[in-house]
């Protein structure tokens, strides 16, 4: 299983990811997580350049963009293989990421047309003002207005591509609880209605 999490910067994902993979752990499922931009070199170029006060321009989006994609197939190979052990995949981002952050739309779907699409998408959604309460706002696109823009586009794909819109907006367990909702399905788990 392949499950992807995405949204803003700040939307608390890395945070949520943790506990999902605790619970699939305690509930008996071989679980791992992975990141993008990976540790590869690919992806220290990546994190270079997002330090970049011109990373938000038309060229470096665009160049970023095919970094994104060199550096996703790179984890490929990896995640099939961990499918193919039975692992359960908790992905920090995915291609929607690039869809939603670089453009043009087309482009970019076009150049990630050979990564596999995730089985399972959580968006956890809240507005760029709570989100950027949250972090420092060191990488460029901490920007408001980006992250506006970028919080639309998720919400477009969504309707599109059937993901779980999770409120994030809210204390953790919260979002915890909603989150274990949603996957409890897709693992024949059954979930207490109690925030713990
Ligand atoms: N539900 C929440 N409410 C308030 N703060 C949160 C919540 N979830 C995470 N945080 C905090 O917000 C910051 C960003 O969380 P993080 O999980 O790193 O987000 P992301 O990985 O989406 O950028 C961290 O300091 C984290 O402790
Ligand atoms: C995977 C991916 C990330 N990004 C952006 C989102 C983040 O601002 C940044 C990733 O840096 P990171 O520090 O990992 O931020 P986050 O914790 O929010 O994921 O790169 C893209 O623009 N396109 C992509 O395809």
């Amino acid at each position: 299983m392949y499950i992807v999490f995405e949204g803003i910067d700040g939307a608390g994902k890395s945070t949520q990811i943790q506990h999902l993979k605790e619970w699939l752990i305690e509930s008996g499922f071989k679980t791992e997580i992975v990141v993008e931009p990976t540790n590869s070199d690919v992806g220290k170029l990546i994190r270079k350049i997002l330090r970049n006060p011109n990373a938000t321009n038309e060229n470096t989006q665009r160049t970023l963009g095919l970094l994104f994609a060199a550096d996703r197939m790179l984890l490929m190979d990896e995640i099939e293989k961990k499918e193919n052990e039975k692992i359960a995949i908790i992905s920090d981002r995915s291609f929607y990421s690039s869809l939603a952050y670089q453009k043009p739309f087309e482009w970019i779907k076009e150049i990630n047309k050979y990564v596999k699409k995730p089985d399972i998408v959580l968006l956890l959604d809240l507005d760029e003002k709570s989100a950027l309460s949250r972090i420092e706002g060191e990488d460029t696109f901490e920007s408001d207005e980006f992250l506006k823009n970028v919080r639309k586009n998720y919400l477009k794909m969504a309707e599109e591509s059937n993901f779980k819109i999770i409120n994030a907006n809210t204390g953790e367990n919260r979002v915890k609880l909603e989150i274990k909702r949603a996957i409890a399905p897709y693992f024949e788990i059954c979930v207490s209605g109690i925030i713990e």
